[in-house]
């Protein structure tokens, strides 16, 4: 039985209807450390900053988390599994290229995104401006409308690597059914 099939059951008496399934989530962490001389690259938008993320591929920590919670929901292994760290086909390439993996993932599957929802944890800069820019990004990259694509930061407060400004942490939930 595959996932899409799975159901909740059926009165025993009711009438033939199409089988309720139960929807899925899963849940994405991830944390890249600033790196001088790299772009920053949250959710596909190249943000003017000081310094990029370091990181193999183009270090999108939001795409990365995004991406993990999304094959929790769908019961696979997480991103590494598909996008092996270091390997040489990996090198700089768009975590946008992650979020289709996903997507076909689900199609194969049988299985529809419902929607994402994130946080990024970042004492700078101020990504609330590029919001629209990533939920179309990472929307397009999913086949989902940017409104199921939810995006929310946070400070440290100052506390923590994060709050001494030595990296960005995402946070990401995700469902499927
Ligand atoms: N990297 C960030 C962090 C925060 N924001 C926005 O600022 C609001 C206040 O953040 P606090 O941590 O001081 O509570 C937050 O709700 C976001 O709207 C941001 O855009 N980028
Ligand atoms: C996609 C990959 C590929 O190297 O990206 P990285 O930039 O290494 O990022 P990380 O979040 O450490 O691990 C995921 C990797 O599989």
């Amino acid at each position: 039985m595959t996932a899409a099939e799975d159901s909740i059951g059926s009165f025993p008496h009711s009438h033939p209807s199409p089988p309720i399934t139960l929807p899925m989530t899963g849940i994405g962490y991830d944390v890249h450390q600033f790196a001088e001389n790299r772009p920053l690259v949250l959710g596909g938008v190249t943000i003017p900053h000081t310094h990029g993320l370091a990181g193999h591929s183009d270090a999108d920590v939001l795409c990365h988390a995004i991406a993990d919670a999304l094959l929790g929901a769908m019961g696979q292994p997480d991103i590494g599994f598909f996008f092996p760290p270091g390997d040489p086909a990996c090198k700089d390439i768009s975590s946008l290229k992650i979020l289709v993996k996903c997507r076909e993932l689900a199609a194969e599957a049988g299985l529809r995104i419902i929607n994402v929802d994130s946080t990024l944890i970042a004492e700078a800069p101020k990504v609330l401006p590029h919001r629209d820019a990533m939920r179309r990004n990472i929307g397009e990259a999913l086949g989902i409308p940017p409104e199921r694509v939810g995006i929310k930061a946070t400070t440290n407060e100052t506390m923590g690597f994060i709050g001494r400004r030595e990296g960005i942490a995402a946070m990401a939930v995700a469902q499927v059914d």
